[in-house]
């Protein structure tokens, strides 16, 4: 048997996609849609309270295309904290109007692929800024899920570690060119959710994930065993914009 990579792992993270029944919300009157939204604020508030405190982590973005309007990413110290802020989201006003579209569930994770060094890598600051990150506040975000292949003489998980560790390495001299354009958030979600793996890429700049993406294609590691699920791009819902967004 080849040997597992131990991971590191930090906080939990929902990825919750809603679509907007607009025909339905455009039924409310003015006055209760501005009651909905002010309750939805609140609870954004109390979001942000825990994010100044760096308790946890929130985005907001909308998305793009038919997939979904509209994108929570949520990251807590528990998986029950997650499911208590999906519970309170469900409960509001503006909930009627949010049709489930797509969620996924994971954990921050890093793997010891590239470690170095006998230190508790808990204790190591750099180390727990990523697996307990704030998110980055960026005009775009891409997630998408994915799985390393195992298939025939294609299986990541008949890899020696030695192997695979090669393969990563590559990987990371890739990704590192986009220092400074793109930043990755890999969350972990074997045995939690369909796939493997969270990919979620920030950017100031949405043609650059398309720029990242593509130039993993050639690695080996993308090129011999990345399977991908659907990719969903969205563009920063901020706190104050919320009042346009739902303006009908
Ligand atoms: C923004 C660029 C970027 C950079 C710098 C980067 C670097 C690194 C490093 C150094 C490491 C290994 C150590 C660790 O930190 O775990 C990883 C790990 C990982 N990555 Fe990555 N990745 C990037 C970006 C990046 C992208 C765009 C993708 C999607 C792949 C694609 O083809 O669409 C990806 C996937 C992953 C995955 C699934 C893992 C875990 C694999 C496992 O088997 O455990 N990743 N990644």
């Amino acid at each position: 048997m080849s040997e597992a990579a131990q991971t590191l792992d930090g906080w939990y993270c929902l990825h919750d996609f809603r679509s907007i029944d607009w025909s339905a919300w455009k039924t409310l009157t003015s006055d209760e849609r501005e009651a909905a939204i002010r309750e939805f604020l609140s609870l954004v508030e109390k979001w942000q309270e825990t994010e100044d405190k760096k308790e946890g982590s929130h985005a907001i973005y909308t998305i793009v295309g038919q997939k979904a309007d509209i994108m929570f990413m949520i990251l807590r110290p528990t998986i029950e904290e997650l499911n208590e802020i999906e519970t309170a989201l469900n409960k509001t006003k503006l909930a009627e109007f949010l049709v489930p579209a797509y969620s996924y569930v994971s954990v921050v994770e890093l793997s010891n692929y590239l470690a170095s060094g006998d230190e508790d890598p808990y204790q190591i600051p750099e180390v727990r800024r990523r697996l307990y990150p704030i998110l980055p506040k960026t005009k775009h975000v891409c997630f998408y899920p994915m799985d390393k292949r195992r298939q025939g003489n294609d299986n990541w998980y008949m890899l020696s570690m030695e192997e695979r560790r090669n393969l990563m390495r590559a990987h990371g001299l890739t990704g590192r060119k986009y220092a400074g354009k793109v930043t990755q958030i890999i969350t972990g979600s074997v045995g939690l959710d369909d796939f493997e793996w969270g990919v979620t890429l920030f950017s100031d700049d949405a043609l650059q994930f398309k720029k990242l993406v593509y130039e993993m294609r050639f690695d080996e590691v993308s090129a011999r065993y990345g399977e991908f699920g659907s990719f969903f791009v969205g563009n920063r819902l901020t706190v104050e914009k919320v009042p346009v967004f739902l303006h009908v």
